[in-house]
């Protein structure tokens, strides 16, 4: 039964646990499902605002290479400028994000602003992308970092080339401005949520455009920042999912890495609200599970409680049988016992000795009794007090029992200060012997008795046997016998046997 309540325990653990892990493990499972699909989505968006971005540069390289070779090959003269203003003009048409064209001399002073057609007259000699055409030998288109404009104070975003005469020597620069709001627009119209963001950077950590748009984020240097280093550097494309440097949200991340150009197009939502549909399943599913392993416990513990209330009912009867058996045992030697002896009472003797005639009848053995009563005992209690009778009563008892040690003996009291021992398969001889011994050993203990004439305490035996015993009444006659033999020693003088 106890091995019950354990199994009982041990088997609602099991389900306990197993329904735990398996909801754990599917919710998990739903949550990189979910990531999985966010990145998908967010990976596509990503490249193809990649070619967008990649399709408004590679109008304005166009633009710039045509130009670049028009001004090394036409010179600067006014009327070649105009005919490049009025070119410039036809492609702002055609190009929404074009913003402006300035030409550079050597020395950063513009000669053409494609707004005004002439020269603005300020200098540009300090403008990042200015001192890189003029330091580098390189002629590569250079996208630089995003320029404020001191007429519009508009943000826009560079692209330019370097401008050379036959011999290689610098002679100033072409660039085209695009504005920044031409690419807020397009990645304002996509559903990216309230926490999601979309940026184009330079592939060195520069950040041109970041919708949503702060001022302050504009031409940022990310290229320091821990996120960048670890997830954009060294590859082409991929996803990631980490705080935000510029405004600490948490946001799930995909970027993509223009094959053309030094650019990175990033589109990122909002982790928290990506994952709202899938924290709403799961938190379903968490109190559906939740609910179900209550029942489940309330159920099994009140399955264990009913097993241990059977256990310790179970448990408390075999207890009460258990000290009913062993008071029924004690009632059972009461009622055979002497009290004051501690030998067996005169019903324990009438039982045996019943017992045993059948025994001896059944095996044709001998049966023998032999009676002790003390001598002048009345005198005794008289003397001594009937408390010293009763010492004396225990003591001979104690003596009787310790001389009938063979199997099968049994000392009685047989009444007052009579005492009877029962000794199968022992003939009269035997019996007599016995008779004898217990006499002598009575005599032994030497219990002073003034009153009696031998001085001290004495004892008269009787001994009877049968052989055969078949007929009825055989024990009737066997205490009849033992009694005449009695009576016979108390005449012949006390102190002695007869049989
Ligand atoms: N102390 C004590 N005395 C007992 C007990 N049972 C019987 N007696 C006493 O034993 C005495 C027996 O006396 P009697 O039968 O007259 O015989 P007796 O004095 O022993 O004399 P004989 O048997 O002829 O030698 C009585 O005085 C009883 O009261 C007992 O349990 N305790």
């Amino acid at each position: 039964m106890k091995r019950d309540v354990g199994l009982a325990r041990f088997l609602l653990l099991a389900v306990v646990l197993s329904v735990s892990s398996a909801t754990a493990w599917q919710i998990w499972s739903t949550r990189e499902h979910a990531l999985a699909e966010i990145d998908v989505g967010n990976l596509n968006l990503a490249k193809a605002l990649n070619i967008y971005a990649d399709g408004v540069f590679t109008q304005s390289t166009v633009l710039l290479l045509g130009l670049s070779e028009r001004l090394e090959a036409e010179g600067r003269e006014l009327e070649s400028l105009r005919r490049i203003q009025t070119l410039v003009r036809g492609q702002e048409q055609l190009l929404d994000q074009l913003r402006g064209l300035s030409v550079l001399d050597a020395q950063g002073d513009s000669i053409l602003q494609s707004r005004t057609g002439e020269s603005s007259g300020n200098s540009s000699a300090e403008r990042a992308y200015f001192l890189h055409h003029r330091n580098s030998p390189s002629r590569d288109f250079f996208i630089g970092p995003p320029i404020k404009s001191r007429t519009s104070g508009e943000w826009g975003i560079t692209i330019s080339r370097r401008l050379e005469d036959p011999d290689g020597r610098f002679t100033g620069v072409v660039a085209v401005t695009l504005a920044v709001e031409s690419f807020l627009q397009p990645f304002g119209s996509i559903d990216i949520g309230s926490g999601g963001a979309i940026s184009l950077a330079t592939t060195s950590g520069q950040l041109l455009v970041r919708y949503p748009y702060r001022e302050q984020d504009v031409g940022r240097d990310i290229s320091k920042s821990p996120n960048f280093l670890r997830h954009y550097a060294d590859v082409a494309s991929g996803t990631a999912s980490f705080r935000s440097g510029l405004d600490g949200i948490p946001r799930i991340y995909a970027f993509r890495k223009s094959d053309r150009y030094p650019v990175v197009t990033t589109v990122a939502l909002g982790q928290s609200e990506a994952l709202r549909a899938w924290r709403r399943q799961a938190l379903l599913t968490l109190g559906v599970v939740g609910v179900l392993l209550a029942a489940m416990a309330m159920v099994g513990r009140r399955l264990i409680i009913n097993i241990q209330h059977r256990v310790s009912a179970e448990a408390s009867l075999m207890a009460t049988r258990e000290a009913l058996l062993k008071a029924n045992g004690r009632l059972e030697l009461l009622a055979t016992q002497d009290q004051l002896t501690g030998v067996a009472n005169r019903r324990g003797f009438d039982e045996t000795l019943s017992l045993e005639c059948r025994r001896a009848a059944r095996e044709g053995a001998a049966l023998a009794l032999v009676l002790v009563d003390l001598d002048y005992f009345k005198r005794f209690n008289d003397t001594y007090g009937h408390l010293a009778g009763d010492k004396c009563l225990q003591a001979v008892a104690a003596e009787l029992q310790h001389c009938a040690n063979r199997p099968g003996d049994l000392v009685a009291r047989y009444g007052g200060e009579e005492l009877a021992v029962i000794l199968p398969r022992t003939d009269l001889q035997g019996a007599k012997d016995f008779a004898d011994r217990l006499v002598a050993r009575i005599h032994a203990l030497n219990i002073s008795h003034r009153a009696s004439p031998h001085g001290r305490l004495t004892c008269s035996a009787g001994a009877s046997s049968f052989q055969e015993i078949h007929a009825d009444g055989v024990e009737h006659r066997l205490i009849e016998a033992a009694d005449r033999a009695l009576y016979e020693a108390k005449k012949s003088g006390r102190n002695r046997s007869a049989s």
